[in-house]
């Protein structure tokens, strides 16, 4: 089974188009929409999500039209959305319970048996009967992707969860997405690279609502081996190396820029050939798409 997206369109009220003809064919397993703040990748989620309508477009999970079937689709939808909130005076157990009811597990003892598998399986447990109130971050995080398995989905969707959390709690939270997966569509929106080198078998470049790129991310190495180019600069000779070059990314190190250029041959002599990493393939599509 795999998700189909074909040309879909979305203009907002204040005439931002943040989804222009997008395509996308989504495989089993992990796949990372990767896009900065602002590229459309949450319009995108809920739409398949089934919670706004597209402009035009279609969009299918296997054969069932996922904009006339909602029902259908929301059956085998697990969501975790970028704004999770939870009830911060019901404890995690109690919520999971409720939220399982809601998607159709009335069998009590079924239902117990698959809450108290995801509160072990998302390393809740020991919290269950804590208000979520209290929560850290990364536990909302684990708890809202117990949430989204419930009732076995065949298409999740994860929507910036990385965000905001500490590097311990993202390294857990990247394992337990890393258990999904096989069978199941899963979707990783997120603007950091490092989930998607991580996690994704298959990946997309994502901007101003357009798909720039998509592919594996050793596809996405390949296609610019050999032509990102780094070089140490004084801060005042910026300006000078963006106007002359292709420069797809500064960073400051010990306080100096140290500028990537993307170019087929050395730009003028002076610069160091690197290896190209997924930042790399990130930055350059966008610096190319502007
Ligand atoms: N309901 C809305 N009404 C009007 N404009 C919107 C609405 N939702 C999103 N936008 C605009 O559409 C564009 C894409 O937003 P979207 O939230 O989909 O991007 P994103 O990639 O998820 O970014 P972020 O991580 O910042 O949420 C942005 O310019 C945003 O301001």
């Amino acid at each position: 089974m795999h998700l189909t997206i074909t040309n879909l369109n979305k203009t907002y009220g204040n005439g931002v188009h943040a989804l222009k003809d997008v395509n996308l064919t989504i495989n089993q397993g992990m796949f990372g929409l990767l896009g900065p703040n602002g590229a459309g990748k949450s319009s995108l989620m809920r739409t398949i999500a089934t919670l706004q309508e597209p402009d035009s477009g279609e969009i299918f999970l296997g054969d069932i039209n996922v904009l006339t079937q909602k029902d259908e689709i929301r059956k085998t939808l697990g969501y975790l959305p970028q704004e999770f909130g939870v009830y911060p005076k019901v404890s995690a157990l109690n919520l999971l319970n409720h939220i399982a009811v809601l998607k159709g597990i009335t069998n009590s003892s079924e239902r117990k048996n698959v809450v108290e598998a995801l509160l072990q399986k998302t390393n809740l447990w020991d919290a269950r009967k804590k208000n979520l109130g209290g929560y850290s971050g990364g536990m909302k995080q684990r708890f809202g992707i117990a949430q989204a398995l419930l009732a076995n989905p065949k298409l999740i969707i994860v929507d910036e969860p990385t965000a905001g959390l500490d590097p311990a709690e993202r390294n857990r939270f990247l394992n337990l997405l890393s258990e999904l997966g096989e069978n199941t569509v899963v979707i990783l929106s997120t603007h950091i690279v490092e989930d998607v080198k991580e996690l994704c078998s298959d990946m997309a470049v994502f901007n101003k609502g357009e798909v720039l790129f998509k592919g594996s991310p050793d596809e996405a190495l390949n296609g610019i081996a050999g032509k990102v180019w780094t070089k140490r600069i004084k801060k005042d000779e910026l300006s000078e190396y963006k106007a002359n070059f292709k420069v797809i990314s500064e960073k400051l190190i010990a306080g100096n820029p140290v500028i990537n250029v993307l170019a087929d041959q050395n730009p003028d002599g002076t610069f160091s050939a690197i290896d190209a990493d997924l930042e790399d393939v990130y930055f350059s599509k966008i610096f190319l798409q502007s």
